[in-house]
């Protein structure tokens, strides 16, 4: 019998350029636990060109070290065959190591360089595949269990202004959401306010406000001042980013378990979070304490949250997060998205996953309503009714737009930020402001 090697089998098209492009895009001065987003968020957008000329991208959030670590990983890259999804992960724990939880980093952020690392080369492979086969993402990850995918208003506390080199000013000119996008909302009824013009704007049907900014008690008053304004029928979700004590999230939980569809992060870690979980009624949710799948053991065994909030540049990619998806579902977690920053290229990518998953029964988190900015040929998606149509185009169903990327990279290099901290930021408004992990 003639066996023919494995590896002659392998006739899919091979990587032959990685080219990384850091970009910083406009951001507006939103407050979180961690102080104030910078005037330009930075992201980093990484495209793949194989042999025969076929183009797949990604984007994830901008950080030079792994922007370097990227660079450092062409050579294991270049001339991989992008179907070999799981060769090139392996080859990158070789090189890298796996990623510890003490990387993640106590910031509402993750710092992993790994995860990152695999999720872009992952979504630019998925992109090329797509291109390859003729289908869209979503057919790649299990296929289309809905033709459009559910997002939830994400309001923050914000000084007025508008970022980018407007920073703390206002264009006098904006209208509708670019107006209440560069107001100030510091109080329950401009929380209030801001609510209502996102979702007019897009339509959103459930609503989230980051917390962690104000002593608790404002922000209850602002979640009650929004089932006020709102009624019973739009979920509202608070996430104060693990800054609450047990005992604050004990008291404010039961005052809010007749207006929150879930808590999301009140404590820190997953032994709090399970303390929190057993003396309230209302679910938990996190992207904080369980971020990892070596975190998947401990939050079984003591309970630490009822809804996971997957987040594909955090959990390695969207194959991962489909793992992570069978994991919720035989273990009894609901599965929802977390977010930052970001653009239309992670946003396809969110969309196509969200459109994947057998269950969707939160409405998905994105910053998107907070940038102006585009790097997609068409400009930017739209919501109807606070959803994205899934693409059906092959692939991500995007196309990088070079001029705006090109722009886009001049902002990165004019605005001198390398990688996100918002402590700094934050000083420039309350000089001595520092970060604390657990505040109230
Ligand atoms: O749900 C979350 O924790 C986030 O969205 C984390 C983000 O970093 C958020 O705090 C932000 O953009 O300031
Ligand atoms: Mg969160």
């Amino acid at each position: 019998m003639n066996l023919t090697p494995r590896f002659s089998l392998r006739t899919g098209p091979r990587i032959k350029e990685i080219t990384v492009t850091p970009i910083a895009v406009v951001d507006p001065p939103l407050l979180n636990a961690a102080g104030l987003h910078a005037p330009y968020a930075l992201r980093t957008i990484v495209e793949l060109v194989t042999d025969d000329g076929i183009s797949g991208i990604s984007e994830i959030p901008g950080n030079s070290d792994i922007d370097a670590a990227l660079e450092a990983s062409k050579p294991l890259l270049i001339g991989r065959d992008v179907f070999q999804l799981s060769e090139i992960r392996q080859v990158l724990v070789d090189h890298f190591g796996k990623d510890t939880a003490a990387q993640r980093g106590d910031a509402p952020w993750d710092q992993r360089k790994m995860v990152h690392i695999f999720s872009s080369i992952e979504v630019a492979c998925l992109d090329i595949i797509g291109k390859v086969t003729g289908r869209p993402v979503v057919d790649l990850l299990g296929g289309k269990m809905r033709d459009r995918v559910p997002f939830s208003a994400y309001l923050f506390y914000k000084y007025e202004g508008a970022g980018g080199k407007l920073a703390f000013d206002i264009d006098p000119n904006a209208q509708g959401w670019a107006a209440a996008r560069q107001a100030s909302a510091l109080n329950p009824a401009e929380i209030v306010a801001q609510a209502q013009a996102m979702c007019a704007e897009f339509g959103f049907q459930s609503i989230k406000l980051k917390g962690g900014v104000f002593e608790p008690r404002q922000e209850v008053d602002a979640m009650f001042a929004l089932y006020e304004a709102f009624g019973p029928n739009v979920p509202l979700r608070v996430d104060p980013n693990a800054l609450w004590k047990v005992e604050t999230a004990i008291q404010y939980g039961r005052e809010m378990e007749p207006i929150l569809e879930y808590l999301e992060d009140p404590v820190r870690g997953q032994a709090a979070m399970a303390e929190v979980r057993k003396a309230i009624k209302t679910p938990l949710a996190t992207n904080m304490c369980t971020t990892s799948f070596e975190d998947i053991p401990t939050s079984i065994a003591i309970g630490s949250e009822d809804i996971i909030l997957s987040d594909h540049h955090f959990w390695g990619g969207l194959r991962s997060s489909m793992t992570l998806s069978g994991i919720c579902e035989t273990f009894g977690r609901g599965l929802s998205m977390h977010s930052n920053s970001h653009l239309g290229i992670s946003l396809a990518a969110m969309v196509h996953l969200g459109a994947a998953l057998p269950q969707v029964p939160y409405a998905l988190d994105t910053h998107y309503p907070w940038q102006s900015d585009e790097v997609i040929v068409g400009g930017r998606f739209t919501f109807e009714e606070g959803s994205v149509l899934v693409p059906q185009e092959p692939g991500l169903g995007v196309e990088l737009d070079r001029d705006a990327l090109a722009a886009l990279h001049q902002n990165y290099l004019e605005c001198g930020l390398k990688k996100r901290d918002d402590e700094p930021e934050m000083q420039k408004k309350q000089p001595g402001w520092k970060f604390q992990a657990v505040r109230w």
